[in-house]
C-alpha cells in the first residue's frame, strides 16, 4: 500500500518520470490527471473552459484522494498544482507516502514548456515573454509547497534515465 508521488512545477517531467520509474520498477504508474480527464470523460482543457480552475481544484483534490486510499501500491505524477490546493500538501507526508519533489529551474521549465503549452491552460495563451515572467513568479510561490515533499531530485540537465535512478537510490 506503498505510494510513490512525485510533484512539482508544470514540465518538470512527473508524467515522463513516473511512466519510466513505474517500467523499470514493475510498480503500476497512475497520472493524476489522466485520472481526473477518465473520471469526467473531458479533457483538462475542456474542464477549465466549461467548468473553471475551482471545479478542477475540486475534482484534483477528490482524485488525489481516492488514490491514496486505495490499496494497491503505486506510483502517482501529480499535476503541478495538486500540491498547492485544498491542503493537498499535508497528504505528502503520511507514512505510507513516498513524496519527491522534481525540482527543475526556470530555464529548464521555460525551455521545455514553449513546445509543450497547449494542453496546459494556465500558460497555453501566453507569449514566450509573458511566460517566462508567469514561470518565475508561480514556482517562486509553489516553492512553499513543493517543499513540504519528503525528498527532493534535482532534475536540471539530466536525462530521463539519471532522474529515475535518483529516485531508485531515494527508494533503495
Ligand atoms: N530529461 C528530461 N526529463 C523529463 N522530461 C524531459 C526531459 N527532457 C525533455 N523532457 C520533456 O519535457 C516534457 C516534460 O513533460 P511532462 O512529463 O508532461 O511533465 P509534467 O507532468 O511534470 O508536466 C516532456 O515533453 C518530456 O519529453
Ligand atoms: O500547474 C498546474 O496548476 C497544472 C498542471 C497540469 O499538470 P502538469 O504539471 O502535469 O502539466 C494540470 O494539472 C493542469 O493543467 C494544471
Ligand atoms: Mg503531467
Amino acid at each position: 500500500m506503498k505510494k510513490i508521488i512525485l510533484l512539482g512545477y508544470m514540465g518538470c517531467g512527473k508524467s515522463t518520470i513516473a511512466q519510466n520509474l513505474s517500467k523499470i520498477t514493475n510498480i503500476p504508474f497512475l497520472d493524476l490527471d489522466k485520472c481526473i480527464e477518465n473520471k469526467a470523460n473531458l479533457s483538462i482543457n475542456e474542464i477549465f473552459e466549461q467548468f473553471g480552475e475551482i471545479h478542477f481544484r475540486k475534482l484534483e483534490h477528490e482524485m488525489f484522494v481516492e488514490l491514496l486510499q486505495s490499496s494497491e501500491n503505486s506510483i502517482i505524477g501529480l499535476g503541478g498544482g495538486t500540491p498547492c490546493y485544498a491542503n493537498n500538501h499535508e497528504l505528502l507526508k503520511r507514512d505510507d507516502v513516498t513524496s519527491i519533489y522534481l525540482k527543475a529551474s526556470i530555464d529548464t521549465l521555460y525551455n521545455r514548456l514553449i513546445h509543450n503549452k497547449s494542453k496546459r491552460p494556465l500558460i497555453a495563451n501566453m507569449n514566450e515573454e509573458e511566460m517566462r515572467e508567469f514561470i518565475a513568479k508561480h514556482l517562486f510561490d509553489r516553492s512553499y509547497y513543493y517543499n513540504h515533499a519528503q525528498h527532493k531530485v534535482s532534475v536540471d540537465d539530466k536525462a530521463v534515465e539519471e532522474t529515475v535512478q535518483d529516485i531508485l537510490e531515494i527508494l533503495a
